[in-house]
């Protein structure tokens, strides 16, 4: 069915409507993990859900079983995101023809990002330059099959600056064809209602669905709302410093933020809300249970407008059989035990492992890479690089985009020292054996706890390298590692696949919290991207320039790796012993 027609149907009653967008998990795991939420989430009642696409079709496959097997076992409508741009154009036509068969009627036609600002669009890639021709290639070739839906930006796609041009450019998209925009997330709802507003004027008369975030970790945060330029107002900052490292208060005030957002903009006549959900689903219940848009897990009655769901699935024994009866405990088992990790080395089965927001790749302009970090012409200069990283003489690294954290102060030394001896590190720990969760430098978590780390390593190294330490490491039974190749030649003294956890806490009246684990599955997925950083580093410069030569040779020879030093109780500068002599010094030293 079209989503349009649901949407209608809903507006007609004055009836409020709201959908859920995940994307497609980066593990098998993950996505086993993700249908049992989807189903959870169904319960929900949303209108519809979506699932995004990334760049370059490379989830086409994966989007589009989401999209089908949720209509079809779930019952729920599904909106199929596609982008366009640099894409080859018979993947394109696949899909759709494969979207058509399976019964997924619903398209959100898209540009995607292109690599790099400065990048140029590549006609011999693909057809499309823009969405608006997407729109028009499916409206000739399908007619009215589909529902297709589009971008909107309450802020600009780019910038402030582009707002007028770009309600020109949704305009045109209604044009060619669209019939619901969805807009990027916000938190400035004064601004949003402008815009709408605007929009109305200019001639835009298609459902608009504001895009909603509850903000789920302070880190998180901060990276997406820079990184797609989203203004945020200064009580939400000044609300968020003093609970930043508190998980548990930082989602609370999220949801606290996201049900007043709906609150006003249902005052002011808006009845669809579309949630950026990022594969986790307590946030988004929770602001519907506040709003009593939907029963509280402890009222269990089916929703008037809701897909048959509960009831189709009321006579089903597909849930584990001791759970049968309890559908209110299975869901309280299962909702949140991924809510907390935080951090890139989280639990790979979760389906938010890997956070995305629409666009996984790395961005790197030219002007950024040249300005920042020179023309680097040998090993040496790229190690420099990151012993300036280290010693705070430069704000960021392709993998580090914010200069050291506090925690890594007292071991800034020792990271220096290895990285000038070749072993460029990207993520590091020290170790921590139980302090306070208030304290300024370890801390996290609820109040009156302690929290404890082991030392750990992350780092690209040389075959050469690799081979050195790990001689070093067979006399180290306390010592677990992981390399690999972008190839994916892996090295590891790990018997067992079961996760490793790196941080821990305990809290009064409470299990032990263990937010940061290392495992092989989420290291091998992670590695692609960790890999793709020095290929988007490379493109920075002329394909055949000596950097781009060097930085792609790095990419393709080196090995990512990774140590935890599991006796938490040694000192945070005994994991940097085992580097002792190993790697080949900076000829300037
Ligand atoms: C709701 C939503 C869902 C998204 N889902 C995904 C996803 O699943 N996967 C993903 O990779 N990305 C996704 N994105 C991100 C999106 O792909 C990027 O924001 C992209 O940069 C713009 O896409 P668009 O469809 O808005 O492009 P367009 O509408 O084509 O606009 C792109 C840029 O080109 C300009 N422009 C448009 N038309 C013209 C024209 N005729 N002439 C000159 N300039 C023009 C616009 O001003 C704008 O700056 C999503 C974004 C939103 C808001
Ligand atoms: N609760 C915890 O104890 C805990 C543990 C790990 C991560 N986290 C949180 O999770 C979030 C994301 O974590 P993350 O690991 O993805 O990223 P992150 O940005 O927090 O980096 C993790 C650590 O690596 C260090 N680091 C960054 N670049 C480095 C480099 N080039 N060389 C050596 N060290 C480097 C940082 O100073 C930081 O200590 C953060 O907010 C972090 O605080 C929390």
């Amino acid at each position: 069915m079209k989503i349009i027609d649901k949407i209608n149907k809903a507006l007609e009653d004055d009836r409020c409507f709201w959908s859920f967008e995940y994307f497609p998990p980066k593990t098998q795991q993950g996505v086993m993990n993700l249908y049992d939420r989807i189903e959870r989430m169904c319960n929900l009642g949303p209108l519809f859900i979506d699932v995004t696409w990334r760049w370059g079709g490379k989830s086409s496959d994966l989007t589009l079983e989401l999209c089908s097997n949720s209509q079809t076992v779930y019952g729920v409508e599904a909106n199929m995101h596609m982008t366009c741009t640099n894409t080859n154009f018979g993947l394109i036509k696949t899909a759709l023809e494969k979207a058509k068969d399976q019964g997924v009627q619903n398209i959100l036609a898209l540009r995607g990002d292109l690599p790099d600002d400065t990048v140029e669009f590549d006609p011999s890639v693909g057809e499309f330059k823009y969405a608006i021709d997407l729109v028009r290639y499916i409206r000739k070739t399908y007619g009215d099959y589909f529902c297709i839906s589009v971008a909107g930006y309450p802020e600009g796609c780019v910038g402030p600056e582009d707002v007028e041009r770009d309600i020109q450019y949704l305009k045109e998209k209604q044009e060619a064809g669209a019939d619901i925009a969805v807009t990027q997330l916000f938190y400035d709802v004064d601004n949003f209602l402008a815009w709408v507003d605007k929009c109305r004027a200019a001639g835009i008369t298609i459902p608009i669905l504001p895009g909603i975030m509850p903000i789920q970790n302070y880190g998180g945060f901060k990276r997406m709302t820079d990184l797609c330029r989203i203004s945020v107002p200064q009580e939400i900052w000044d609300r968020l410093e003093p609970i930043k490292d508190d998980d548990r208060a930082v989602k609370d005030y999220g949801i606290e933020v996201a049900v007043d957002m709906i609150k006003r903009l249902r005052a002011a006549g808006m009845r669809g809300f579309h949630f950026y959900t990022i594969n986790l689903e307590r946030s988004t219940r929770m602001v519907l249970e506040k709003l009593q848009l939907v029963p509280t897990v402890h009222e269990v009655r089916p929703l008037p407008w809701s897909p048959s769901l509960s009831e189709k699935r009321a006579g089903e024994n597909v849930r584990p059989i001791f759970w049968r009866n309890h559908a209110r405990s299975y869901i309280k088992r299962t909702e949140l035990w991924d809510e907390f990790p935080n951090g890139r080395w989280g639990d790979a089965r979760s389906p938010a492992y890997g956070e995305m927001v629409h666009n996984e790749q790395v961005r790197l302009t030219a002007d950024q890479a040249a300005k920042k970090w020179g023309h680097p012409a040998t090993v040496d200069d790229v190690k420099q690089l990151f012993v300036r990283y280290c010693e705070n003489r430069l704000d960021s690294l392709p993998w580090s985009d914010t200069p050291l954290q506090p925690e890594s102060q007292a071991i800034q030394d020792s990271l220096a020292c290895i990285n000038a001896r070749g072993f460029l590190t990207i993520n590091s720990q020290p170790s921590c054996n139980g302090a306070p969760s208030s304290d300024k430098v370890h801390g996290w978590g609820p109040s009156n706890g302690f929290v404890y780390k082991k030392a750990y390593l992350e780092f690209f190294a040389s075959p050469e390298n690799v081979k050195a330490l790990l001689a070093r490491l067979e006399g180290n039974p306390t010592v677990t590692y992981y390399a690999v190749t972008k190839g994916g030649e892996l090295l590891t003294n790990c018997v067992e696949d079961s996760p490793n956890a790196v941080t821990w806490g305990v809290f009064p009246g409470k299990e032990i919290l263990q937010p940061t684990i290392v495992e092989r599955v989420s290291f091998l997925a992670w590695k692609d991207e960790a890999f793709e950083f020095w290929n988007a580093w490379a493109h920075a410069y002329a394909r055949d320039s000596v950097s781009a030569g060097l930085l792609s040779d790095v990419s393709d020879s080196w090995y990512l790796m990774n140590i935890v030093e599991n006796n938490f109780q040694k000192s945070s500068e005994s994991i940097f012993e085992l580097f002792d002599g190993l790697g080949q010094a900076l000829s300037t030293e």
